[in-house]
């Protein structure tokens, strides 16, 4: 049966100290789930998005977690391919209230041997929006193929491409990272990236000048997630601006994920892109408030109660 949504890349399991020690003392560390993509296929289906995740994980312990992570979601597994004696990717949090530092292990994951041979055509011609990310852009060069083959896909059938830099300076050389995401930004229908990407891909300062260059480079829906000051929406003509609500927030690790699927399961479920906004802005808030990537992301019902909060 199609989806609503694929969302294709690596998943990673996360080490978050608890307490937020620093990496070189922490003893103790509480274990979770992260990989952008698969925390955007968490937020989506959290807020009631049909889901299928499109990875390739190792058929070892922490392949087997992730495995169940989907399982007990709802999000279909279809198109995750196990690789036999493959090592899935992991991640160290250094947590910060706005700008959570991570630590990679995750060369030869079998997600860096995604392919364009290996992207689920069929699935992607009838779903109706697919979600990539800089990231699985920056961990191979076959699976930044993958991911423009994906997108080549996408478009041939009418699929929404959505799209997310998550630039992650750790995994990639800067000048590189800028011309694929530049060119990723300008195939996509809906991108979603923070200040400093914006910054990085344009070259203005200020929120309005950044967003006011990336409608010239083509996309049809862009959102600004400006953290804690909320969002700027860019769409038909107008810029928008939405404040955040007021959060304690203890762990930003996942809160653009969040925005993400929250926006985009209320996009497929016919909402305006200004009420996918407003509505994805409380729910990446709310997932400030708990450590770790996937934990805290609300649920539908969770963010509809808690939208008086400003
Ligand atoms: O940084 C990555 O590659 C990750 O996927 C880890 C985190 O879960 C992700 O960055 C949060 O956005």
């Amino acid at each position: 049966m199609a989806t609503d949504l694929i969302c294709l890349g690596e998943p990673l399991i996360e080490f978050n100290p608890i307490n937020g020690e620093p990496l070189d003392s922490a003893r103790t560390f509480s274990v979770g789930y992260g990989g952008d993509t698969s925390n955007v296929a968490v937020a989506a289906r959290r807020s009631g998005a049909d889901v299928a995740y499109a990875t390739r994980i190792g058929e070892d312990a922490f392949g087997d977690s992730l495995f169940r992570l989907w399982t007990e979601e709802g999000i279909s597994t279809s198109l995750v391919e196990r690789e036999p004696h493959g090592t899935t990717g992991i991640y160290f949090i250094s947590r910060d209230p706005e700008h959570s530092a991570f630590t990679y292990h995750r060369s030869n994951s079998p997600a860096t041997r995604m392919t364009p041979a290996w992207v689920p055509e069929a699935a992607i011609r009838t779903t109706r929006a697919l979600h990539i990310s800089g990231i699985s852009q920056a961990i191979s060069t076959s699976a930044c193929d993958a991911v423009f083959r994906a997108i080549e896909v996408a478009k041939d059938a009418g699929t929404l491409v959505s799209y997310d830099p998550n630039h992650r300076p750790a995994l990639w050389e800067t000048g590189r990272a800028r011309a694929v995401i530049r060119q990723s930004v300008a195939e996509a229908d809906l991108v979603m990236p923070n200040l400093s990407e914006g910054r990085l891909l344009t070259g203005f300062l200020t929120p309005e000048d950044v967003v006011a260059r990336l409608v010239d480079l083509g996309p049809r829906i862009i959102v600004l997630k400006l953290g804690s000051d909320g969002a700027l929406l860019a769409h038909g003509g107008e810029v928008t601006r939405f404040a955040a609500p007021r959060v304690n927030a203890i762990d930003s690790t996942g809160a653009g994920d969040t925005f993400d699927g929250a926006f985009l399961a209320q996009l497929l479920a016919g909402a305006t892109p200004r009420d996918a906004t407003e509505y994805a802005v409380h729910a990446a808030a709310l997932a400030t408030l708990g450590a770790g990537a996937v934990d805290p992301i609300p649920d539908r019902s969770t963010v509809l109660e808690t939208r008086g909060l400003r």
